[in-house]
């Protein structure tokens, strides 16, 4: 998912909040962050997604640090100053530096915030800040202590101390693989002689004393390598053993490689069979989820609803189980693709051509669950996959049948407590939202308008900051037709979103299959083909397959208390 100004991240922020009664505040926010870690460009599975969140908190915590540090010798550094007799430009030049070092350090702290949108050539950037600038400031000091130290005393000063503490910083808190430790700590390891080295050429007094101290140079150099050489090996250690920590984690018959991403109740991850060897998802219920009965039943619901289908548009569960540990996990076939709303995040508003081969799909995988008696309730962009299946590339898969009730069922679903509505607001009906009658198959009809809607304009149609406001544009708001934000939607097509987006069911299609035939009618209507499918997937593969961090992609669809 592109993490750049993500249009989808006001759905998030729905998703993660819990609204009171009559009350359009956020009370709640869930948010946590993933339990499994593998450094980035280690030779284990690579978790970009894991490991950029991990450099972000690794690399707010190490500017934190650097913030305290550097904050505690200003103090010091100011009495050293007042007190200073031969004040030189040079050292009214670094108490400036040491100053807006500060202020940047507690500047780039607050923007490693968790909420924060941060992306890897930011943190790139951070880290150089954070690391970069407090050791020119080291480097620029020491110079300036070391003549005064060589004029004063007739000595110049211990430098090893500073690079020691830089070094061990970065190696314990920044995520890496060893190599680029070393690159990063090999430069502050020979500091400390360049600084003498610099020294040496450009002060007379500096000049006599170093080079009548060669043991000295020989003991810092010792000194620095063997400093160097274990915050390496440490840094080594560290990914040796998160990577271990990571193959450790094997289900039953199943071996976890890697993280697929994490919802509001789960973590999924592919995974293999040990004997079948064959490629499957796995879902695991966060840890920190493992003890909430709602989420268990949630859980439970999913998997139940799930497996009652055998639809080839709706996911085939293979699978589930709990662990001598008590973890709960299911296992559902592995889909190579991407999800509706990351496609649309990362490549833009589809062609309507696209749209409806999806929709058409969609409609069959609904039609299975409406006819079996269950509506889904949870019917968004994120719960619809374009995956690669047997061969066909953009097969539609619909998940996520957690919310998913009997038709008509007048007992409220034991994931919700009573009264309580649940669902994503951006994608759900104005009677789901209100409360107000039982929701039934029309309800699901008004989430896919809204789901098309969302496909060819980049946009859901109600996307406001609160979720009161969203669920009452559901109920009261004229909808703008989709071909007012892109005017190449065709007429046919857009009629059908609209009359799905009624707000009444009765003037909505009443059964799945009576829109499916009005796609069918349209004039653009198979005009994306198997072929335009492949030449898109092999274009798009290696940006499409690789998984974007983000950090903040952990959420809960929305309860509303009615
Ligand atoms: N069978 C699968 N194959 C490949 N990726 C999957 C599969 N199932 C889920 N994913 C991916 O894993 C991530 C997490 O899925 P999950 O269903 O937990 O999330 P969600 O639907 O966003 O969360 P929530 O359960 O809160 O609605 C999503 O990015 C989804 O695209």
């Amino acid at each position: 998912m592109d993490s750049s100004t993500p249009p989808n991240s006001m759905d998030r922020h729905f998703e993660e909040t819990i609204v009171a009664p009559n009350t359009a505040g956020v009370t709640a926010t869930e948010s946590s962050s993933p339990h499994i870690a593998l450094v980035e460009g280690s030779t284990g599975p690579h978790f970009s997604r894991v490991t950029q969140s991990l450099l972000r908190s690794r690399l707010r915590v190490a500017t934190i640090v650097m913030f305290g540090i550097t904050t505690i010798f200003f103090i010091w550094h100011v009495f050293a100053y007042s007190e200073q007799t031969n004040v030189t430009w040079n050292s009214e030049f670094l108490l400036s530096y040491h100053a807006g070092l500060i202020v940047i350090l507690g500047v780039s702290a607050y923007l490693l915030c968790p909420k924060c949108d941060v992306r890897r050539g930011v943190l790139r950037l951070q880290e150089a800040i954070t690391f970069g600038l407090p050791a020119l400031f080291l480097f620029l000091m020491q110079i300036n202590a070391m003549r005064i130290c060589a004029d004063k005393h007739g000595m110049v000063n211990e430098p090893t101390t500073g690079w020691v503490l830089l070094i061990f910083i970065y190696a314990l808190f920044i995520p890496n693989k060893w190599q680029r430790a070393a690159m990063v700590i090999g430069p502050m390891v020979i500091a400390p002689l360049v600084l003498l080295a610099y020294s040496w050429a450009t002060d007379l007094a500096c000049s006599a004393i170093v080079s009548g101290s060669p043991e000295m140079i020989g003991e810092i150099a010792l000194k620095m390598v063997i400093c160097g050489g274990v915050a390496v090996f440490g840094v080594y250690t560290i990914n040796v053993l998160r990577t271990e920590a990571f193959h450790a984690k094997q289900l039953g018959q199943y071996r976890l490689s890697r993280s697929l991403g994490a919802g509001g109740m789960g973590e999924v991850y592919l995974a293999h069979h040990y004997l079948m060897k064959r490629p499957c998802a796995i879902k695991i219920i966060k840890p920190e989820k493992a003890g909430d009965s709602n989420v268990l039943a949630r859980f439970e619901r999913e998997v139940h609803a799930s497996s009652k289908l055998s639809h080839w548009n709706n996911i085939d569960i293979y699978d589930y189980g709990r662990t001598e540990d008590g973890t709960f996990y299911y296992v559902m076939e592995y889909l190579p693709g991407l999800n509706v709303a990351d496609l649309v995040h990362r490549f833009g508003p589809m062609p309507p051509g696209r749209v409806m081969h999806l929709l058409r799909q969609i409609c069959d995988a609904l039609n299975e669950a409406h006819s079996q008696g269950m509506i889904h309730r949870d019917i968004k962009p994120a719960n619809v996959f374009a995956a690669k299946r047997g061969g066909f590339f953009d097969v539609a898969k619909l998940l996520d049948f957690g919310l998913a009730k009997p038709i008509a069922s007048t007992e409220d679903s034991h994931l919700t407590q009573e009264g309580m509505i649940t669902g994503s607001p951006l994608f759900m009906s104005p009677e789901q939202a209100s409360g107000e009658g039982e929701p039934d198959n029309r309800s699901d009809i008004y989430s896919v308008g809204i789901l098309a809607y969302f496909m060819l304009t980049g946009h859901a149609p109600f996307e406001y900051e609160r979720p009161i406001k969203v669920i009452i544009a559901h109920a009261h708001e004229p909808v703008v037709p989709p071909s007012e934000h892109v005017s190449t939607i065709p007429h046919d097509l857009e009629a059908i979103v609209m009359r799905c987006l009624a707000k009444s069911p009765d003037d909505r299609y009443q059964a799945i299959f009576d829109m499916a035939e009005a796609l069918e009618k349209c004039e653009a209507y198979g005009t994306w083909k198997q072929a335009d499918a492949v030449k898109w997937w092999t274009e798009n593969e290696t940006i499409a397959e690789c998984p974007q961090p983000d950090p903040m992609d952990e959420t809960l669809p929305v309860s509303i208390r009615t």
